[in-house]
């Protein structure tokens, strides 16, 4: 079984402006509303994928009940734990450019919190954790390496998308997976990283330093994955982006989804580039039949 654990969900408010007048009044031509959060869409392309998964994290109040509603209708199993504060709503401003503004996240109590670490001390070897997004400052900064700490005592392999310590802390635990863009790269070691050699030698890092397997992907330029001896750049598929809210968590989605249905490391690669480009040339995410006319665009050439 897969889990993605969502510390922070939202709502996606999708909102489309035809130009934005800061500081005036402006008139939306289109909006549209998603469950949100990183772990959540990871489950939502899973889903897609034929991939069972089971979301985890906290949700609560109005906005909590949307996401909740959402998913179980789109056939996602859920099991959150239920927080007394509002679930956040992230705005998703479309303007021609794409502005983002997300929220800081709600109150999580302590036994809430607790509550989870108990959820996920059920996991056991054989099934997959997928770790994904900010963390409500309310949890403090240990909390990652809580759980990571939990997957790692029980034999779950795990899948960590985070920024920062809390990235570099569960290194300790060989996670199956990490896949930082390259700017959270560059940003993780505090280096300017201007070529594709310099971002090979930091994912090296990142498997000296306990990943199984390390993704870096480029937007637009594709990905690369790097092995503990190989490494394979993957190039996009042609098409027009309108949307690139999702298109990391896609990638994952594909990535480990693949590799759950039993499928090699490099039909993953493929299925998560797919993936995540699938999401980036649509409104919402990305869905089966996009990713599967997508997969045999993507062309992977080894390093
Ligand atoms: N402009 C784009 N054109 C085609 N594919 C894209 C584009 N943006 C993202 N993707 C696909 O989604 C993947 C993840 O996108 P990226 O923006 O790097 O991740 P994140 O959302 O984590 O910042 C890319 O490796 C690529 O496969
Ligand atoms: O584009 P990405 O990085 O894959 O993730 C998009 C998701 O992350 C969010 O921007 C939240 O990110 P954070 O958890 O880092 O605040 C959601 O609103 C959105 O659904």
């Amino acid at each position: 079984m897969i889990y993605t654990v969502t510390l922070n969900p939202s709502i996606d408010y999708v909102v489309e402006v035809e130009e934005l007048q800061l500081g005036g009044l402006n008139r939306m031509t289109r909006d549209l509303k998603f469950p949100g959060g990183k772990g959540i869409n990871v489950s939502r392309v899973l889903g897609q994928l034929g991939a069972e998964n089971t979301a985890l994290g906290f949700l609560g109040g109005f906005t909590g009940r949307f996401v909740d509603e959402t998913l179980t209708k789109g056939g996602i199993r859920t099991d959150f734990v239920t927080i007394q504060d509002d679930t956040r709503i992230n705005i998703k401003l479309k303007h021609g450019d794409e502005t983002e503004v997300n929220g800081l996240g709600p109150m999580i109590r302590e036994e809430e919190a607790e509550e989870l670490v108990h959820k996920l001390s059920r996991v056991r070897e054989g099934d997959i954790v997928v770790l994904s997004g900010s963390a409500p400052p309310s949890l403090g900064s240990d909390y990652y390496d809580r759980l990571t700490s939990v997957c790692s005592t029980t034999g779950a392999d795990f899948v960590i998308d985070t920024t920062g310590e809390a990235l570099l802390k569960a290194l300790k635990h060989k996670p199956l997976l990490v896949k930082p863009n390259h700017h959270e790269l560059a940003e993780l070691f505090g280096v300017a990283m201007e070529t594709q050699q310099q971002l090979v030698t930091y994912g090296r890092k990142l498997l000296d330093m306990g990943a199984q397997h390390v993704l870096v992907s480029m937007a637009g330029e594709g990905a690369l994955l790097i092995t503990a001896d190989r490494v394979f750049h993957a190039d996009v598929p042609a098409g027009a982006v309108r949307n690139s809210v999702g298109a990391g968590d896609s990638m994952i989605a594909g990535f480990v989804g693949t590799l759950a249905l039993g499928q090699g490391l490099m039909e993953a690669f493929r299925t998560g580039v797919a993936s995540g480009s699938a999401t980036a040339f649509s409104d919402d995410l990305a869905t089966r039949s996009r990713i599967e006319e997508l997969c045999p665009q993507v062309n992977i050439t080894e390093w």
